[in-house]
């Protein structure tokens, strides 16, 4: 089986205010290609589990794999730059730059990466707005567009690396259904299109039912 990402025996604690046993050995796998949602309760650990999944948090025990590489416990300042270049997240909040126009929004995560000439970036993240058809706001500021669009916009900033995999946290949480379900259906189509792997936290049901896989979490665990 060809797993883009791969967790083994993952546990955290948060020891304040009091210790708390938060994930209990979560060992799952995305496969390539496959767009899984994760589900539960709130304060089930889904949150908690997805940061540690995109390397923002390093403060757990087990292993976690990237492309079959294991990335637990690389020196810190490796962790940046696993992010940046392969994965992409997008959060409920768009967390866009207000001043900045929609194109140099798109632009930045490939700017900080510094791999390519400001012409091929520009280039790249043009192609994101028209596959996610919002060329036309290329160079409208962020702070002009609707919150719909504010979201596709972090979507295709979410992109311009070329993740394997793109990780979202209730990613519609702040949409009218109308958008929500344009969100899901962009996402469907990087899976079908683009061969892209997705994870995607969700308390939205019908959206869920919809992925290829609902991964359920109960009290820190992964329901087998
Ligand atoms: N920094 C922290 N310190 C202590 N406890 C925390 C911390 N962050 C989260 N928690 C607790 O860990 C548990 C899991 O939180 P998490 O945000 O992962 O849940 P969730 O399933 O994503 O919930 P929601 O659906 O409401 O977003 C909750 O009980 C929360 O209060």
């Amino acid at each position: 089986m060809e797993y883009v990402l791969e967790t083994k025996n993952i546990n955290k604690h948060f020891y304040k205010p009091k210790d708390f046993h938060v994930l209990k050995d979560i060992s799952f796998g995305v496969k390539v290609g496959e767009f899984a949602s994760i589900m539960g309760k709130s304060g089930s650990g889904k949150s908690t589990l997805l940061y540690i999944l995109s390397t923002m948090d390093t403060e757990y025990t087990g292993e976690l794999y990237l492309n079959h590489e294991l990335v637990t416990g690389k020196p810190h300042q490796d962790f940046s730059r696993i992010r940046n270049k392969h994965i992409g997240f997008v959060f409920q909040f768009h967390y866009l730059l207000s001043e900045f126009s929609v194109l140099e929004n798109v632009m930045l995560p490939a700017k900080k990466l510094n791999e390519k000439s400001h012409a091929d970036i520009e280039r790249d993240a043009m192609q994101k707005l028209e596959m996610l058809k919002i060329d036309y706001l290329a160079n409208q500021r962020a702070s002009r567009i609707s919150g719909g669009e504010k979201q596709r916009v972090a979507i295709a900033r979410a992109l311009i690396n070329n993740p394997i995999i793109l990780m979202g946290d209730e990613p519609t949480g702040n949409l009218d259904s109308h958008n929500a379900d344009n969100v899901f259906n962009i996402f469907k189509k990087l899976k079908e299109e683009e061969g892209l792997s997705l994870l995607i936290v969700t308390h939205d049901e019908d959206f869920a039912k919809r992925t290829d896989r609902i991964i359920q979490m109960e009290d820190g665990r992964i329901i087998p």
